[in-house]
């Protein structure tokens, strides 16, 4: 079941930053349940920050992460980032060569009972709409297949929330547009609340329900997307 993400204050500051700049600095966001948050900004910014702090992959100097009212990370609280349920999708590597899109997609439902596993599979090559391509191998399929067998992989143990860095940024133009409108339906048909991070424009317009811009490590709007 997705849920909302809630960044109260956030800062984060990496060790052995210069003079103890931050990268994040007094972040605040409200992402609700099912939606998809996009945060844009240039390089260095801070945007794959803020995901590393949602993960648990990053310490926070000050704030809050909240999920589903739950926190996750503060100063001196920090759940493990296996116990998030936080999902996460990037553009690289995304696949293992060495197995089928099926195993792929199995691959977070390993503790699940064999019917079970079975069951979910198809359901997510059904979402994505490659429900006859379990069989084949990374390699065989296009880069945008690729990455649909990626999303369906990350959303196959059902995360509270789904992270995308810069997804579909190893894509063509063409590709990347049409990519962008089928991953934002599947993650509405899933219900699925996602935080997407990426400097196209184009993207977050095409993707994102609410956009934030952010400029030297601060969030200096958030809000609904024109539609
Ligand atoms: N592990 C690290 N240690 C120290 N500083 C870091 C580390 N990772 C990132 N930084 C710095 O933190 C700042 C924000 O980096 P971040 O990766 O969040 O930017 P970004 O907006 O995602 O950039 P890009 O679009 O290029 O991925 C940058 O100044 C970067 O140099």
């Amino acid at each position: 079941m997705s849920v909302r993400l809630e960044l109260d204050d956030l800062s984060v500051v990496y060790d052995g930053a210069r003079d103890g700049h931050p990268a994040v600095a007094g972040v605040s966001l409200s992402l609700e349940a099912g939606r998809i948050g996009c945060l844009l900004g240039p390089s260095g910014c801070g945007k794959t920050t803020v995901l590393k702090a949602i993960a648990g992959f990053e310490p926070v100097r000050a704030g809050q992460v909240r999920l589903g009212g739950s926190v996750l990370s503060a100063p001196g609280v920090h759940v493990q980032p296996e116990r998030r349920r936080v999902g996460m999708m990037f553009q690289e590597y995304a696949l293992f060569p060495h197995l089928s899109a099926a195993e792929n997609v199995a691959f977070g439902l390993r503790r699940r009972p064999a019917p079970e596993r079975r069951a979910r599979v198809a359901e997510l090559l059904a979402l994505v709409d490659l429900a006859d391509a379990g069989e084949r191998y990374p390699h065989q399929l296009s880069g945008g297949q690729q990455q649909r067998i990626a999303l369906a992989r990350a959303l196959a143990p059902e995360p509270a929330l789904l992270l995308l860095d810069e997804p579909f940024s190893n894509l063509d133009g063409a590709t990347r547009e049409r990519l962008s409108v089928e991953v934002r339906d599947i993650l509405h048909r899933a219900g699925q609340t996602a935080m997407l991070v990426t400097h196209h424009h184009s993207e977050a317009r095409t993707l994102a329900d609410d956009i934030g811009t952010m400029h030297n490590g601060r969030l200096t709007d958030w809000a609904a997307a024109p539609r």
